[in-house]
């Protein structure tokens, strides 16, 4: 067994990796972590894991994290850059399930989330956790940097078109819609029954912080420079609780290429992304609760534009899900160890 530290307990994606951690063979929570809910049994704030824990949250300052062999921070942008420079020097993994350090370039990460970064000397060997495309480095890594959801689901829509050099990079665009809970659990007017449901609103138009991370992700994939890569990136807030539905379109630029066999073929040994059959519409509901990402690509009228539709569940592939994909890779684990979840209808 493995020993297991949640910092940011008492959130929605911190609630998610416990829910995932308990029925994990290999793993065992030994700390769990919240401020405001300190003392408090975590059954009590999730009457869904009564009699299945008898965890209590800890003080993130009083939590014995350098005891365990990796801790995953589910806390907000930020938080995880003052604790993780500690706990690698003590020999302990980290996987951060903010954006700390998914991007490279420091100033650009102080640029877009509005404060300096407070260890820009592990950016560099920090590991981006698409195991899609990085897999073998996360195996090695010491500190993993856990993808955002819109990036998720963006980044495996394009990414077989990229690497297969079928489209134009200057002509991507990703309208994306996402579930409340990925704004978290912290009280927000915008979040309020009253304001979310029954309505549908863009946000983010001219410019949100996943932009610069798909674009790197793009970019590494394409092996290009990430000024060669245009992306106009549009999230938008849709009244379910979970759910990432990306449509992505391109313009192809070679013709008479099998989009769908390619799309096949590219993910043939990827457990976690499910290529549907030709004419497929994903529903958001087919991966809810689970660690899935389903794909489908279109040709419409085999006219030169591809649109490739992409859903995952924001709280499992798109954060927690995915932490513990990264987890198991990083300790060795067959790689869907506790993550053969099947989605919840209705
Ligand atoms: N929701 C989603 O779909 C996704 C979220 N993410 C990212 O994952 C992270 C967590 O998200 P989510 O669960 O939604 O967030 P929430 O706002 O729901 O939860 C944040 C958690 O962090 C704790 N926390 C807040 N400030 C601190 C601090 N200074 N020190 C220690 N703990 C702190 C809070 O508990 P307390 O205040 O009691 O300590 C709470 O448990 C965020 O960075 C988010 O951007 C990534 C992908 C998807
Ligand atoms: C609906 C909603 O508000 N979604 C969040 C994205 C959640 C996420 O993945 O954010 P991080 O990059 O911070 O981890 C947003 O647009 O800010």
């Amino acid at each position: 067994m493995k020993k297991i530290g949640i910092v940011g307990g008492t959130g929605y994606t911190g609630a998610e990796l416990l829910r995932l951690l308990l029925a994990h063979p290999e793993a065992e929570v030994v700390t769990i972590t919240s401020r405001a809910e300190q003392g408090r049994e975590v059954a009590e704030r999730y009457p869904n894991l009564r009699g299945i824990t008898s965890l209590r949250f800890d003080s993130p300052d009083e939590a014995p994290l350098i005891d365990c062999d990796l801790v995953f921070f589910a806390t907000p942008n930020g938080v995880a850059m003052q604790q993780v420079p500690s706990l690698l020097a003590k020999g302990v993994r980290v996987i951060d399930l903010a954006a700390d350090f998914r991007l490279r370039d420091a100033e650009q990460w102080a640029e877009w989330y509005g404060q300096p970064h407070q260890c820009s000397e592990l950016l560099a060997s920090a590991v981006y956790g698409l195991p899609e495309i990085n897999r073998q480095s996360i195996k090695r890594a010491q500190l993993v940097a856990n993808p955002g959801c819109y990036p998720t689901a963006v980044q495996l829509a394009f990414l077989p078109l990229i690497k297969h050099k079928l489209v134009d990079l200057q002509a991507l665009i990703a309208d994306t819609k996402s579930g409340v809970s990925g704004a978290g659990r912290s009280a927000n007017v915008g979040t309020l029954l009253c304001e979310a449901s029954e309505n549908f609103k863009a946000y983010g138009v001219t410019g949100h912080r996943h932009l610069p991370e798909i674009i790197q992700g793009l970019a590494q994939a394409g092996q290009v420079d990430i000024k060669q890569i245009a992306l106009t990136f549009v999230p938008h807030l849709t009244p379910m609780i979970r759910g990432i539905h990306a449509t992505c379109y391109s313009k192809l630029t070679v013709t008479g290429a099998d989009l769908q066999e390619m799309f096949v073929q590219h993910y043939l040994n990827e457990p976690f992304v499910d290529v549907m059959p030709v004419g497929s519409h994903p529903e958001t509901r087919s991966v809810k609760g689970s660690n899935l990402c389903r794909i489908a690509v279109h040709q419409p009228f085999q006219k030169d534009t591809v649109v490739v539709l992409s859903v995952i569940d924001n709280l499992v592939k798109g954060a927690a899900g995915q932490a513990v994909q990264n987890m198991n890779i990083m300790l060795g684990f067959p790689e869907q160890l506790g993550l053969q979840v099947t989605a919840v209808l209705p």
